[in-house]
């Protein structure tokens, strides 16, 4: 990809499907133009240096592995499938799935049971590169979707699928069995070993200020010197709390971020050390 220094990022998003909307929305938080008709397959930030081309997710990480764009949007378990030239460079929090064997209650127990067995997937990939590992010798039909039927209409046995609410298997009437052979979610990919056009690092930095900004939120509140460093190590922030002198003689201001998760315990924490005027706000973004 050398002599691209300065061609836009060509950047492949989901078109349809279980990880399309998220991807966009995280795109349109980093600042990014994206379209405002699903119809649309293509479309260029001029202002950003950046092309978006919507496309499969399925088909994502065999663009990117081909160096036909330079990074895109899919979801882990589909860049494993693929087999492509593709690795995962920053997961992204949204679209999390687990991907199970399923099949008739009582009918199978775990990953032993499966010797012999006829499983149906749409993640063929995956499931013989499973059955590889483990040493299992089954049989293994590609369906392209609604593979829980399959049992149903006695094409196979055992499904293997991507589970997220489990309505669909329970609908089906059908159970996990075995450990999850892996946990997904939507990652973004790039070509392994491939060299990325200058613009990437700009668009990685957006990605990831984004990717805190939902993970932390910020803190402030007021307390008495006397308790500032056990308030404080309660609330370390990245380099540090900012502390402010307040008015009232003997009491500070601290503002730092704090993870989301556990903030409220986190403040009921403070609040027992003595803190007043604990206030919690969202930031949209950020570059650490
Ligand atoms: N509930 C879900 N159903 C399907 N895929 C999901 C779900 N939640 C997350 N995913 C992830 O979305 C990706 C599947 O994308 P895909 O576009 O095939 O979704 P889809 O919902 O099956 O779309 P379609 O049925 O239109 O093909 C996988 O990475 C999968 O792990
Ligand atoms: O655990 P759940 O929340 O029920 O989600 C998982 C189901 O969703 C997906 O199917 P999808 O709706 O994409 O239909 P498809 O099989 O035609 O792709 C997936 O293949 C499972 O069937
Ligand atoms: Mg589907």
């Amino acid at each position: 990809m050398s002599g691209r220094a300065d061609a836009p990022l060509r950047i492949a998003v989901p078109n349809k499907g279980a990880l399309s909307e998220a991807a966009s929305g995280i795109l349109r938080e980093c600042g990014y133009r994206q379209r405002r008709d699903t119809k649309e397959l293509a479309l260029t930030d001029h202002e950003n240096g950046v092309e978006f081309f919507y496309l499969r997710p399925r088909d994502i990480a065999l663009y990117v592995g081909e160096g036909t764009l330079d990074i895109g949007i899919t979801g882990r378990d589909l860049l494993l499938d693929s087999g492509a030239e593709a690795d995962e460079v920053l997961s992204l929090g949204f679209g999390r799935a687990r991907f199970h064997f399923a099949g008739r209650p009582g009918d199978r127990t775990g990953w032993g049971d499966l010797a012999g067995a006829r499983i149906a997937t749409s993640y063929v990939g995956i499931v013989e590169s499973f059955l590889a590992r483990e040493g299992i010798d089954a049989t293994v039909t590609r369906l392209d979707g609604a593979v829980e039927t399959s049992i149903q209409l006695g094409v196979a046995d055992a499904i293997a699928d991507v589970v997220e609410t489990g309505s669909t298997l329970r609908a089906a009437g059908l159970e996990v069995f075995g450990e999850a052979v892996m946990t997904s979610e939507a990652v973004l990919v790039a070509r392994s070993g491939g060299d990325l056009p200058a613009g990437w690092e700009v668009f990685r930095r957006r990605l990831e200020g984004v990717l805190v900004a939902r993970s932390y939120v910020m803190m402030d509140y007021d307390i008495d010197v006397e308790h500032l460093e056990g308030a404080s190590a309660l609330t370390p922030g990245i380099e540090g709390p900012t502390i402010s002198p307040l008015q009232r003689e003997g009491w500070v201001a601290v503002r730092a971020m704090v993870p989301r998760d556990g903030a409220q315990r986190l403040m009921d924490e403070l609040y027992g050390l003595g803190a007043r005027g604990i206030l919690l706000t969202d930031i949209h973004a950020c570059r650490i």
